[in-house]
């Protein structure tokens, strides 16, 4: 079937809807365990570049997970096509010349060179939230860990299923050593030439 849909050529550009917005659109992707701290920094990072007059998107669980993939599992298969389809929903928004902020779990290497292939290594961030996983299940902000470790949840990240750490992330935060503030300013110090 998709050799049969021919890409149309549109008269405005994504160099044009970003000059007129005065800003280079990126995708900052935050990955790491639940709990990790990945939500927290990603919204306070958007909240700096919003102060900026950046026009950002915030794509995360919330309004992915309960909308457009709520037919997905946390299965590895479904996990692959969740990050699949965050990637294709970022690529647009790049398009359209936004910041993007993405904040999933994304346990797998190969998912997230795939959202890379799929949005141009030039345009992607790679922030890997490193909060080791005691202080994450002590946080158990959302009771899971708990409910893993009981048996009630068969596929949890970091208790019974993998997490494949990024080799060479763009910036690594441990959030017992770095507070929310200091990690948006070495994010915003990362970025500010990028954008
Ligand atoms: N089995 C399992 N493993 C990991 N996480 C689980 C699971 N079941 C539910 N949750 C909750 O769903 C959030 C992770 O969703 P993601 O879309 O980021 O996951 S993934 O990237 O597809 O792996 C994750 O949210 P965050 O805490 O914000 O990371 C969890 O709260
Ligand atoms: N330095 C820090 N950076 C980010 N979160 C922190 C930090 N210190 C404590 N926390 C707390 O850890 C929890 C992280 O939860 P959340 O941001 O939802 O993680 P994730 O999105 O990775 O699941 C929050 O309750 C947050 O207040």
């Amino acid at each position: 079937m998709e050799e049969n849909v021919i890409r149309h050529d549109f008269s405005i550009s994504k160099i044009q809807r970003s000059e007129l917005k005065k800003q280079k659109p990126m995708l900052l992707w935050f990955t790491g365990l639940s709990g990790s701290g990945k939500s927290t920094i990603a919204d306070a990072v958007e909240m700096a570049l919003f102060e900026r007059g950046i026009h950002t998107y915030l794509l995360d669980g919330d309004n992915v997970r309960k909308g457009l993939n709520n037919n997905l599992s946390f299965s590895p298969e479904d996990r692959t096509e969740n990050i699949r389809r965050i990637a294709e929903v970022a690529n647009l928004m790049i398009d359209a010349g936004l910041v993007v902020l993405a904040s999933f779990v994304s346990p797998y290497r190969e998912d997230r060179e795939n959202v890379k292939r799929i949005v141009g290594y030039n345009n992607f961030v790679e922030v890997f939230v490193n909060t080791p996983i005691e202080e994450c299940e002590k946080r158990d902000t959302k009771g899971l860990y708990a409910k893993a470790r009981a048996g009630e949840i068969k596929n949890f990240t970091g208790v019974n299923a993998p997490y494949e750490a990024p080799m060479i992330p763009d910036i690594e935060i441990d959030t017992t050593v770095v507070s929310v503030d200091e990690a948006v300013l070495v994010i915003m110090g990362v970025i500010a030439k990028k954008i």
